[in-house]
Formats: structure tokens, sequence, C-alpha cells
């Protein structure tokens, strides 16, 4: 489904969906009860559209029965005395429904036979009403084929005067001497009215002779627009693609809505991976000192509870500070003081192993944590730190050197850490009081 349609959905049905269900419900009713009382499909037959009507007897198959027709407004009427013959005797009204053979009427979707009839007869008969399908293909009980006018048969036993009738199309059937006549069994010898010609009004198969009257007033053909059959699976498909366009709505909206869920997460995911970054931005940046980019306080605290829980950890603490430095910064200004800070932090940096851990302690006080370090050699290293740091090119030409104090870290004794910094920092103010940018070693 495009975005346009999408939207058309969503516009215009979803929120009509109810109203949708309410109509069609309702719609259905009324098509139920219209069907049943109303839809009414009539073809008027006589007198309406005045077919062709003869009178027709047994002389046709060499009787001598008399047959006459007169028509007026009373109707067509048959005036027929039946008279002995070698022939069945009969009389009838034939009326020609159509001229054209191959234009018959389809009564298929007819469902009655309404005849208003007056009727007369010297001795007790039956009418029988026929309807002539025109030029039916018939296959025999020998497999060949002949064209034959079938004639569907129904009988009514009429009283005296005129009476109404409703005739059922469903109660015709096909008269045995048909059957007989063109030999025909199974299909062939169900009745079909798909293509009438014709229609006669005839006599019964009394043999008594008589004289007998027929006045035929009207004839109609009379059914439903559409059979409940038909209606009902109309509706049934109706609600069948109802139902299934909002089966196709719910499975559509669902999957929509999975794709926004999926885009969600992934929005939250991004944003979370994000926040996690900046998060350890701000650890990092809570742990590291501003001006030089060292650890600071903070950052040391980690270290320090893991040489703690460590009771293997051989470490050495080498801790200094900047001689005189109050006066570089009264002389020079606190720029000049901060840029003689930052130049020292990166040679630390550049020139400490990495597994040593240094920090920016405070002021101008630096700390370095020796991993695998012996007191001695921390000496060495303090010592060859304090004659780098008298020889490099700080800001403004400055001479700057340190005083160190040097001090073991002693696993697993109480109070060790604080002891590790207080030899070290009473070593440091030996080294200050000794005249500064000397190293000293620091006593537990
Ligand atoms: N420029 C600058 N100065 C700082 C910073 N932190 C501390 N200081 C200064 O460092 C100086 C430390 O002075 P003191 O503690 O008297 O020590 P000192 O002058 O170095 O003397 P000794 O340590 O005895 O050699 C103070 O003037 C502080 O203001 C900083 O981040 N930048």
């Amino acid at each position: 489904m495009n975005q346009q349609a999408s939207n058309n959905v969503k516009k215009y049905i979803v929120p009509h969906l109810q109203n949708i269900y309410f109509f069609v419900a309702v719609m259905s009713l009324v098509l139920i009860i219209w069907q049943d009382y109303g839809m009414n499909k009539v073809l008027n037959i006589y007198p309406e559209t005045t077919p062709s009507v003869f009178a027709n007897s047994d002389v046709i198959n060499n009787g001598n029965s008399n047959a006459s027709l007169v028509e007026n407004e009373q109707g067509a009427q048959l005036h027929c005395e039946t008279k002995a013959s070698d022939a069945w005797p009969f009389c009838s009204l034939d009326l020609v429904l159509t001229e054209d053979r191959s234009a018959g009427i389809n009564l298929e979707k007819f469902k009655y036979l309404s005849l208003e009839l007056g009727y007369q007869t010297t001795s007790q008969d039956t009418v029988l009403v026929y309807l002539v399908n025109a030029d039916q293909k018939i296959k025999t009980k020998h497999g060949s084929y002949i064209i034959a006018n079938k004639s569907n048969m129904t009988t009514i036993l009429p009283p005296s005067g005129t009476s109404h009738y409703k005739l059922p199309l469903a109660h015709f059937f096909v008269p045995s001497w048909w059957i007989l006549q063109n030999k025909a069994t199974g299909e062939a010898a169900r009745p079909k009215i798909d293509n009438v010609i014709g229609l006669s009004i005839a006599t019964g198969d009394s043999h008594q002779l008589r004289t007998v009257d027929i006045t035929l007033k009207n004839l109609q053909f009379s059914g439903k627009w559409i059979s409940a059959k038909s209606l009902y699976f109309l509706i049934i498909l109706m609600w069948l693609a109802l139902i299934s366009v909002h089966g196709l709505i719910n499975i559509y909206q669902q999957s929509e809505s999975l794709k926004l869920k999926h885009l969600e997460t992934k929005n939250l995911e991004d944003i979370n991976s994000f926040l996690s970054i900046q998060k350890n931005e701000f650890e990092l940046l809570a742990k590291t000192d501003a001006l030089t980019g060292l650890y600071n306080r903070a950052g040391t605290s980690e270290l320090l509870q893991q040489m703690k829980a460590n009771p293997n950890s051989v470490y050495s603490l080498i801790m200094f500070d900047i001689d005189y430095f109050k006066k570089i910064n009264d002389n020079f200004g606190h720029e000049v003081g901060d840029e003689i800070l930052t130049t020292l932090a990166t040679h630390l940096q550049n020139n400490m192993r990495n597994s040593d851990h240094v920090a920016r302690w405070g002021g101008e006080e630096f700390v370095i944590f020796c991993p695998d370090t012996t007191e001695y050699n921390a000496l060495r290293i303090a010592n060859t730190l304090r004659k780098n740091i008298s020889e490099l090119p700080f800001p403004m030409a400055i001479n700057v050197t340190c005083s160190f104090g040097v001090a073991p870290f002693f696993a697993g004794q109480e109070n060790s850490i604080q002891d590790m910094f207080k030899a070290a920092d009473n070593a440091m103010y030996e080294a200050k009081l000794a005249g500064r940018n000397r190293v000293r070693i620091g006593k537990h």
C-alpha cells in the first residue's frame, strides 16, 4: 500500500468502520425484507401485450372436434365441441408469445404463472396448461439428436365460472406423451422454460364428448428481481468482503505500529548510546584535572582501592611540588604559572611509563604511582625526573625545579595508604628543607 492510499484508509475508512458495519447490517435487513415483500417482477402477457391467439383442435390429428375463438373485451373465448373420432379429442387456446423461435421468453427468473379463466363444461374435466419451449436439441436413448419444441405442462381442475390461478412454474413437468413421442430420457425428459415461444390452454384428458367454454381474461408471469437464494449469497459475499477488508486493515495497522515501535526503539537506542558516550565523557571529566588533563584525586581513588584490595601489590609513590611557585606567579603572572603547570604535565604524560599513574594532587603538587616498582627504583625514577624538569624549556625561560618525596606501599598493613602518603609528604618536606630540587625517601 503506498503512502497516499494508507493515509486515505486512515482518514476515510478506519474512523467509520463501526458506521460501515451498522450500515451493512441495516442494508442486509432491508434487502431481506424487501425481497420478501417487494422486488416483484411482473410480465403481463394477456391482454396487455396481445399476442396472437388461435383456437386449435384434434382436427390437426384428423379428429372431428370443433374449436372456435371469439375475442372481445371479455377476453379470448374458446368454444369447443369435442367429437368422436380415432384421434384423442381436444381443443386448445394457443398463444404465440414470439414469432422468432430463437428469441423466446426466458421464464427461469419467474416463479408463477397467474391466470384468470372463465370455464363452463357439460362434463367435468381438467384443463391443461402448456408452456412450449422452442427448438430443444434432445439426445434420444439411441444416442441420436432430434430438434423439437419441448412441452412443459401442469393441470388445473377448474370450477364453473371465473377463477384466479397462481401456478408455480416449478410444478410444470414434461408430459408422458411428449417423452414417448420424442423418445426422451434423462435430462431431455426434464422441463425447460428458458426459451418459451408459446402457451396453450387445452381441454383435459376426458374422453367424454362435451362442450367446453374457456375464456382467457388475464395472464401474467411473476417473480422476484432477485431470488432469495441469490440475495442471501450476495449478502454473505458483502459481509465476507467487509470482514476481509477489516482484517486486512488490522494486519496493516499492526505492521505499521510494529514498524513505529522498531523506529522508536532504534531512536531510544541511539539516544542511549549517545548518552552513554556523554556519561563516559562526564565520568572522565570528573576524574581529570581541567587545566593539565592529568588525573585528579577522584581519578586516583579507584587505583587506591585496587592497591588496597590486592595484598600482592608492589607500588611506590613519588610525590613532588614545584619550588617557589608562588614567586613565579607573582613575578610572571598567573597565566604563566598555568603554562608551567601544563608544560610539566605534558612532560609527565610523554615520559612516564604507561603503567604509571600520574595525578595532579592539588595546586603545584603532583603524585606518581609506580606499579611493580621498589623504593630504590622509584628513587632513581624521581631523580631522573627531577633532573629532566630542571632542564626543561619552560615559558619565559623560567628555571623550574621540583622537590621530591618517595615512599613504598606496604600492602596488607593497616593504614597502608595513609602511611605511604604521610611518608612521601614528610620526605618531600625534608627535600624542601634541604634546599629544594632534590629527592628524599620517606620512612614508615
Ligand atoms: N598559576 C597557578 N598557580 C597555582 C595554581 N594552584 C596553586 N597555585 C599557586 O601555587 C602557589 C603555591 O605556593 P606555596 O604553597 O607558598 O609554595 P611555593 O611558593 O611553591 O613554595 P615552596 O613549595 O615552599 O617551594 C600559590 O601561590 C598558589 O596560588 C594553579 O593552578 N595555577
